[in-house]
């Protein structure tokens, strides 16, 4: 902290004029101290919101200069009141300017010279050596001098992080050190020609001041999904940390407007319902800069609702540079709150008013959100053009995707099939996805039944519902890093760990952490850390540009990941790479979450040449392993190029041993194997399969990717029941989370004890033979490398799936991930259902027991939704793979320790395996650990 009485040096000085009348101290309004700001906030100032509209005056701060597309109106109706007219004000009118680095008005000094504060801490008090107007006002108001002595304390710089003495101060809210003062080129380059300020050539500090501060961005707002690895957990430590300093934010919210949660109304009078949604989009526009054109066009909605003509398609002055520096501005919540104020009470009468103030004051303001208006959705309803649906349904289709389906659900439904490996007819699988899935929920809605009347009261109701945000610039300060171990995420946390976050509701923001986040450092700065790129998927060489870009030409993160990457070739090698476990640990995560499957592989093998027991990355590297089978084309290569079989080596080999018992992943593969024989198939030869002849006929669809039997049943209705009634008395229940993008209400096949012999001979018999022969992998060795492999099918997932009009009722579109799955349906009475293929464009079902089958991996389908009555369905992920001998080896074994062959350790596994099974996996999966902020 400065202390009392430290000199202010002022060689030109920029203030913000916003922090001087947010200085007004006066409760009674009088003239005597108060500053009226002139046409600047758009509405009236301080002092509980009187508006003094009429009394606006002085000169037009932008003065023709400053940013074409955003000219400030200019009021020439000087006749104002009294208040208006305090020498005071009248001092600060001919003082304003507009500060060429922060863009805001400012306090300018004769001096003209670019330069922001300066403090010289030698005890002496306050003086201001350039302007004697301002050595006035300092007089007559000692707070003000004060509360920018205040302002000038210390700060860690904006950019480099380092806390430096002296940093000096580039507007209301950025902290910037010398050093780093001089580098903005970036920020230089956009300046420059904007010479409507005073300059003065000659002074060479003028020349430096020109450079802007490199631009900060704040956290882009993804959406983290946790797909084999559930998301992280934080120390508790940390976490409280965490929410004091979260609710320290609310509390200045809830102090600023005078309200708690009680009165809610009060923000939407801040701001028009309209108004907020569309800031939201501001907001997620500023997340992204690539989304603001499309995201403002597309949240149009009349004329009142849309941007002012002149920031859209406005060229290089464009929306875009007006939202980064706003987001400039200001750097936390308690900063940017107090200036809200001045609209407290008032709404705006259009949008373009809205965002005149929102552009003019760059305040980032906390709002409340109407989702009804939300641009993602408003996205769904443009791209929704489902002819199946009339106007009115769409409407309602629309309606039910808000209240069922969360953006981050949306998200991952597209995400998860955009990933993947699409055959060309399906290119327009993206507005299929959408249309397609409105088209689930118009059928729901007219499948309501009276009964669910209530149900749909609730979701309008949910509907009229509006919502807090954050922007997220509020957290712009936290570092980048290209493994963050944050992310903003929306969602209701009194839901966390509920099986269906399809569910949840919009109803916060919340910090959600990536990955496990341990208190082994005092810098907090370093430990939570965001991402400030739009992807990180790209490469080391893509991102650094990208982050240069952003951040200014100077910036070079270096974070591990960074760090890492740079030395790529090192890693798998004997060669010493000073990266602990955790870190290499959390980038290999984030390579699974990419689905960078093989750079994955090489960090866990990095990983496992220092703890070869260790359960989570044998697991995970197995992972790896399934996830290169499932990213291989069954259409190129006609099997998975050997990574299933790797895979399912890999945890037998890891079931092997000790430490690894208590590993539920890995139990789990095992468990499976056992009850798919997988390993048995992957050792067996293939001779006396070949011979297998099946007498089940079928069609054949779409060249030979999709098959369906005609009537003969490939299990009998005795059997069918049978399964269906196992299962409904099957003791654990239905799971709901199981897969982690569109998971269905099911049993896994490898937990129903009772059937598992019928299937294996089920197997055996009929749906191996029969699918060796659908898809061609007796006969057809062209796809194989050598005569020493034969292709064959392994399954790696079954379960029996259910479906009721109350519960889960569909499956969105999507790709499963597996060569060939196949559905056997176990009943028929009920209505609806079916299996959707979008390149058939139709609905198919087999007869009961029948069976179809298809390229699970490469063809959209969905579930169709059940109208009334349960529907029942085997379904099962299969891969097609390369077998040997049986005595082929990973490449990678060197790696894996041998499996424990002492038979007194082999029956503890057995008792151990049991013991992991029968407790409850489901929850030792959904371990990710929410925490922030209800809004
Ligand atoms: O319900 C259906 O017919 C489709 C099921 C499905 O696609 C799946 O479980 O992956
Ligand atoms: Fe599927």
């Amino acid at each position: 902290m400065m202390k009392p009485g430290s000199k202010l040096v002022t060689k030109g000085l920029c203030i913000p004029l916003d922090s001087i009348g947010h200085d007004c101290t006066d409760p009674g309004g009088s003239t005597s101290n108060c500053f009226l700001l002139p046409s600047w906030t758009g509405r009236g100032i301080f002092n509980g919101g009187l508006n003094l509209d009429e009394q606006r005056h002085g000169r037009d701060i932008g003065g023709g200069g400053g940013r074409a597309t955003r000219k400030r109106r200019r009021r020439d109706d000087d006749g104002g009141g009294p208040r208006a007219r305090t020498i005071l004000e009248q001092l600060i009118y001919d003082e304003i300017r507009q500060c060429d680095v922060c863009a805001r008005a400012v306090l300018w000094t004769p001096s003209q010279e670019r330069r922001h504060f300066q403090v010289q801490d030698d005890g002496q008090s306050p003086e201001d050596h350039a302007s004697p107007q301002l050595t006035s006002i300092a007089e007559r108001l000692p707070g003000f001098i004060e509360r920018h002595i205040h302002c000038l304390t210390p700060m860690p710089c904006s950019f480099c992080t380092t806390e430096k003495a002296g940093a000096e101060r580039w507007c209301g809210s950025l902290y910037c050190c010398a050093d780093c003062q001089i580098r903005g080129e970036e920020g230089a380059r956009r300046n420059a020609g904007r010479g409507e300020l005073p300059t003065n050539a000659n002074e060479t500090s003028v020349a430096s001041s020109n450079v802007s501060p490199p631009k900060l961005l704040p956290p882009k707002l993804f959406f983290c999904q946790s797909r084999f690895l559930g998301g992280g957990k934080v120390d508790p430590d940390l976490a409280t940390e965490i929410i004091v300093s979260i609710s320290a934010i609310e509390g200045r919210f809830k102090s600023i407007f005078g309200y708690g949660d009680e009165d809610v109304n009060t923000a939407t009078q801040i701001i028009g319902a309209e108004e907020c949604a569309l800031l939201i989009t501001t907001i997620i526009a500023c997340t992204n800069p690539d989304w603001i054109r499309e995201l403002f066009v597309f949240s149009s909605k009349g004329d009142e609702c849309i941007a002012p003509p002149g920031y859209i398609n406005s060229g290089e002055e464009s929306l875009v540079e007006d939202l980064w520096a706003m987001s400039r501005s200001h750097s936390s919540v308690s900063d940017m709150l107090p200036k809200c104020n001045c609209v407290l009470g008032t709404a705006f009468p259009s949008y373009a008013e809205f965002l005149r103030f929102y552009l003019d004051t760059k305040r980032h303001c906390v709002l409340r959100v109407n989702l009804t208006t939300h641009p993602m959705l408003s996205y769904v309803t443009k791209t929704m053009l489902t002819p199946r649906l009339s106007e009115d349904e769409r409407g309602l289709a629309l309606e039910l995707l808000m209240s069922t389906c969360s953006i981050s659900d949306f998200d991952r439904v597209t995400k998860y099939n955009n990933g993947s490996a699409v055959h060309n007819e399906d290119v327009e699988q993206s507005s299929i996805l959408r249309w397609r899935k409105a088209a689930y929920l118009a059928h729901r809605f007219s499948s309501q039944s009276d009964s669910d009347d209530s149900q749909l009261k609730q979701i309008r109701s949910h509907l009229q519902k509006s919502y807090f945000a954050y922007s997220p610039c509020a957290f712009r300060r936290k570092l980048h890093s290209c493994v963050p171990t944050l992310a903003l995420s929306v969602g209701d946390l009194s839901r966390k760990g509920e099986d269906d976050s399809r569910q949840a509701p919009l109803e916060s923001l919340n910090w959600l952490a990536l990955h496990d986040i341990p208190c082994t450092d005092t810098n907090f700065d370093h430990i939570f850390t965001i991402s400030k790129l739009g992807s990180l998927e790209g490469d080391l060489k893509t991102r650094q540009a990208e982050l240069k870009r952003l951040m200014g030409q100077e910036f070079v993160c270096s974070c591990t990941r960074c760090q890492v990457e740079a030395r790529k070739n090192d890693l798998g090698r004997n060669v010493e790479l000073h990266f602990n476990e955790v870190q290499l640990r959390n980038i290999a995560d984030l390579a699974m979450q990419h689905g960078r499957f093989e750079d994955a592989s090489a960090l866990y093998d990095t990983i496992l040449r220092t703890h070869p027991r260790n359960g989570d990355v044998l697991h995970a590297r197995a992972a790896s392993y399934l996830g290169r089978a499932s990213a291989s084309s069954f259409a190129k290569h006609g099997h998975c190029q050997g990574y299933f079989v790797k895979a399912q080596r890999l945890w037998e080999q890891a079931g092997s041993i000790k430490e690894c018992l208590i590993h539920p992943g890995i139990a789990t593969q095992v468990k499976k194997q056992s009850v798919y024989r997988t390993l048995q198939y992957c050792k067996a030869s293939l001779s006396d399969e070949t011979s297998i002849k099946n007498n089940i006929a079928f069609t054949t669809y779409l060249d030979g990717r999709c098959f369906i039997t005609n009537n003969e049943p490939v299990i009998s209705l005795e059997e069918c029941n049978n399964i269906i009634s196992k299962a409904e008395t099957h003791a654990d229940g239905w799971t709901t989370s199981r897969h982690y993008a569109v998971p269905t209400t099911d049993i896994p096949l490898h937990e129903l004890t009772e059937i598992h012999s019928w299937f294996h001979q089920l197997w055996n018999e009929k749906l191996r033979p029969l699918l060796r022969l659908q898809f061609q992998l007796t006969g057809n060795e062209s796809f194989t490398t050598s005569n020493e492999f034969q292709r064959d099918i392994f399954i790696h997932d079954c379960f029996i799936v259910r479906y009721d009009a109350k519960r889960q009722k569909y499956l969105p579109p999507h790709l499963d991930e597996s060569t060939i799955s196949f559905i056997i349906p176990l009943n028929s009475d009920f209505k609806g259902g079916g299996t959707f293929v979008h390149s058939l464009g139709r609905t198919v079902a087999p007869t009961t027991g029948g069976m179809m089958s298809f390229c699970g991996g490469d063809l959209i389908h969905s579930g169709d939704p059940v109208v009334s009555g349960v529907r029942y369905i085997i379904a099962a992920f299969c891969f097609v793979d390369l077998v040997d001998s049986g005595t082929a080896k990973c490449v990678d074994d060197q790696i894996i320790p041998s499996c424990e062959t002492d038979p007194t350790f082999q029956s503890q596994k057995q008792t151990k395996l049991k013991e992991i099974l029968s407790c409850d996996v489901k929850a030792a999966v959904n371990q990710a650990f929410f925490f922030g902020f209800d809004l």
